[in-house]
């Protein structure tokens, strides 16, 4: 029995890595779940330009998960780039992930990338802010089609698409039309759920100091809608566009369960930030506990074979 598994024809040991925004930001965090038994990592979602991001507190661990809005502090591109390119000889797979505040930021982030001698995966975070007043990128159907497009017309690397959660099954059927007109390599089902509020009752206050204590969940808070996503777009999307699985996983049960819903690798957010790189050799034996106990020995034994009640 194995647990191994194959992304875009590269073999990792596990289908475990970190979620973008965790344990990435800088060189040390990032060697650290290079070395740690994670399948792989991705990088702190890069802007052009350094970010110092919000005042804190901005990330607080709350009982049932997180609660964050960290305004996207980061090295910067090129500080990211540098450090996947130095590796990529000595690393199967790597995941760069990218935005850009605005619509010709995110254009000219991925032009450089494009430019680059990279080979690794770059992972658009659709979560990026749109011009003030209208949602965000991944909320506005008709700008993420005219950004696709556009960004397909040059872009000839492997490209995955971080998605919010969606809460409507009409936009599972919008989004899921859009997506299957590009040759994406995977999406990857979900942020956060954006601007949750947690209260500190004893002070009668918010917990985090940016936006009013207003920001994204992560955690046992965002599991269901986590599945649910990963489901709806294992259903809806071209075979050959992958799901990457993030949201709610803690124990290797909810990594058996985004496996089950159809999703290639799991991601890790809250529970890799309470409990270190550690999680990731916990994770690996509690799932191959569990399909050990179901007679499973590989991952594509179970993956995508969620039943419904007939
Ligand atoms: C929410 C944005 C700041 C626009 C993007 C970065 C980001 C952040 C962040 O840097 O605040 N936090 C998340 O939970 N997900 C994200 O995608």
């Amino acid at each position: 029995m194995t647990v191994e598994t194959s992304f875009l024809g590269i073999t990792l040991a596990n289908p475990l890595m970190n979620a973008s925004g965790v344990h990435c930001m800088t060189v040390a965090e990032m060697d650290e779940l290079a070395q740690s038994a994670a399948g792989a990592f991705v990088t702190k979602t890069a802007t052009r330009d350094y970010r110092a991001g919000n005042p804190q507190p901005r990330y607080v661990d709350v009982p049932l998960g997180s609660i964050n809005s960290m305004g996207l502090p980061n090295e910067g591109l090129a500080y990211y780039l540098d450090y996947c390119l130095a590796r990529q000889n000595q690393q199967a797979l790597q995941f760069l992930s990218v935005v850009g505040l605005s619509y010709d930021e995110i254009v000219e982030n991925l032009r450089t990338i494009e430019a680059s001698d990279y080979q690794g995966v770059t992972e658009f975070n659709l979560s990026c802010p749109n011009v003030p007043g209208k949602p965000q990128i991944a909320y506005d159907f008709e700008l993420t089609e005219r950004l696709l497009t556009e960004v397909f017309s040059f872009f000839t690397k492997p490209l995955g698409l971080k998605l919010p959660p969606y809460f409507d099954i009409a936009h599972f059927d919008q989004m899921a039309a859009i997506l299957n007109r590009f040759p994406l390599t995977y999406v990857n089902c979900v942020n956060s759920i954006g601007n949750g509020l947690y209260i500190d009752v004893d002070k009668e206050q918010v917990v985090i100091k940016p936006k009013g204590g207003f920001g994204g969940l992560g955690g046992d808070y965002i599991k269901p809608t986590a599945l649910a996503n990963v489901r709806a777009f294992h259903q809806r999307l071209n075979p050959s566009i992958k799901i990457i699985g993030t949201g709610g996983v803690r124990t290797g049960q909810d990594v058996f369960e985004h496996i089950l819903c159809g999703a290639s690798l799991v991601q890790v957010g809250t529970a890799l930030h309470q409990e270190g790189v550690g999680i990731f050799e916990r994770l690996v034996a509690e799932l191959e506990a569990i399909m050990e106990a179901k007679g499973y020995t590989c991952l594509e034994d179970f993956q995508g074979k969620l039943r419904e009640i007939n």
